[in-house]
């Protein structure tokens, strides 16, 4: 069966064929890293990457980027406010994405560009729409010549007359037309700024997906995806750039989630109404933050408040403590008769699972399917002997459904003391034998479970992080 995506460009769902056979080329729109995320912003990096572990699961490599955002008007403003350096700003708001999304269950994209090493790269983009006759310079800034685009406004399905009727020329710019947007900003006394062909400045946000996603993908990707409010003018100003540039479509497919509300209101930093995840974590298990969110289609709204997150952690302990006891039961339990019809019944579930995910990554229905899976299994466990090899099969289709939708579904099991002292132990004989891959792994498997080990003179000592 074939992937179907809902495409915002054709406003219809379409089977997917990515340009090359079993691979695929993915761009998301990263974050301007200026603060921590909120749960809004935490909604593309979760929903993208079960996008992308679904495609890997269907058996495509994916080659899968997002940017990062890290010089731009937002976040001078806020060096400025706080007297820090741009770069210092960026870094430290970079490393808490990692970590908050990392707590979330995202996979490290396989390249997470910055502007500010793509730099040489969005120059000679600008450079070329110039020579095209797209670009202009006013007074040190460079704008887009929007209406020499043809086909500007079929993302957001909107036509130049309509455009024009809301736009005009705020007090300040330099450009000709009011639908013409900025490629480059002359830079103010003081501020941080790169050398180019139009003197000191510093790229507009819309021109470095552009350029990156020519320098690393090439002309045409299959995903091009973001949040719901990246379509315009976002998107729809790079499909501008960098079609005008290369004459070939940008992307095949383009994907937007739906908001995360607070009073189904969007949650938004403008509106002071957003939750970081970096507190929400302390509060509540990341992975259910991440259940959560998987539990509604990646395209509906969803309204956040801490009793769904409450609702939702109840659902997943069900289906954690289903694990667990058909793990226990596993232990004592032998092969039987009736089983079959089971292994028929999971396969079946399975089945309908992928069907539901096929149609537009509908995690929402898969969790649903990954319920009834829950439900056959605690029926099952009720019969009086049940068969070790449909325990099993039970175990690994919902450890199966966790892996593709990065949901744990096992209960934290505390390591003890004398693990621990085992392990250690296990770690010195492998450095003895030179196994430093082995004796390394020790180390991060130990790490992931909070410990920190420590070499002194005097041995190996470990704490609880
Ligand atoms: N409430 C929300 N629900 C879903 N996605 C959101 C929400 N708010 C922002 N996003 C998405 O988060 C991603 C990161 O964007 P960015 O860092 O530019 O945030 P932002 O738009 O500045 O946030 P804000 O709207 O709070 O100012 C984008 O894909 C954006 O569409
Ligand atoms: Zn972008």
């Amino acid at each position: 069966m074939t992937v179907s995506i809902y495409n915002t460009l054709t406003r219809k769902k379409e089977p997917f064929k990515p340009l090359e056979e079993n691979k695929v080329k993915m761009y998301v729109c990263g974050p301007t890293v200026y603060n921590y995320i909120h749960i809004g912003n935490a909604r593309p990096a979760i929903v993208f990457d079960m996008v992308r572990r679904y495609l890997d699961y269907k058996g495509y490599e994916v080659m899968y980027i997002s940017n990062f955002t890290d010089v731009d008007d937002k976040i001078i403003k806020a060096a400025n406010q706080l007297g820090e350096e741009v770069p210092a700003l960026a870094e430290k708001f970079i490393e808490a994405y990692h970590e908050d999304t990392k707590a979330l269950g995202v996979k490290e994209a396989d390249l997470h560009p910055r502007v500010t090493d793509t730099m040489e790269d969005i120059i000679t983009f600008i450079t070329l729409l110039e020579d095209k006759g797209y670009a202009y310079e006013a007074e040190g800034d460079v704008y887009f010549k929007t209406k020499a685009f043809d086909s500007y406004g079929k993302l957001s399905d909107q036509s130049i007359e309509d455009l024009q009727l809301g736009s005009r020329i705020e007090v300040g710019e330099k450009k000709k037309d009011p639908l013409d947007f900025v490629l480059w900003k002359k830079a103010k006394e003081g501020e941080i700024s790169w050398d180019s062909p139009w003197g000191k400045g510093r790229p507009g946000w819309h021109i470095e997906c552009s350029a990156m996603v020519k320098k690393y993908l090439g002309d045409t990707i299959d995903i091009h995806a973001g949040g719901q409010d990246l379509a315009f003018p976002h998107h729809e100003n790079e499909i501008a750039q960098s079609e005008a540039l290369t004459g070939k479509a940008m992307a095949n497919y383009w994907m937007h989630n739906g908001y995360i509300k607070v009073d189904n209101e969007k949650m938004s930093k403008s509106l002071g109404n957003f939750v970081l995840v970096h507190d929400i974590i302390k509060e509540h298990p990341a992975d259910v933050v991440r259940f959560f969110m998987l539990q509604a289609h990646y395209r509906t709204p969803i309204n956040f408040s801490s009793e769904l997150l409450e609702s939702a952690k109840s659902s997943l302990d069900r289906i954690k403590s289903t694990v667990s006891n058909l793990e226990h039961r596993l232990e004592e339990s032998a092969d039987a008769g009736d089983e079959e019809e089971w292994l028929k019944l999971i396969d079946q579930h399975k089945k309908t699972f992928i069907k539901e995910m096929d149609d537009d990554f509908n995690s929402a229905n898969g969790i649903a399917v990954l319920f009834d899976i829950v439900k056959e299994a605690n029926r099952c466990m009720q019969a009086e002997h049940s068969s070790k090899k449909v325990l099993s099969a039970f175990i690994g289709i919902i450890k199966e459904i966790g892996d593709i939708l990065g949901l744990t579904v096992e209960e934290e099991k505390e390591i003890l003391d004398e693990e621990i002292e085992a392990l250690i132990q296990k770690r010195i004989q492998a450095r003895k034998n030179r196994d430093f891959t082995l004796a390394d792994k020790i180390r991060d498997d130990l790490k992931e479970q909070g410990i920190i080990l420590e070499d002194t003179p005097q041995g190996t000592r470990w704490k609880r992080g």
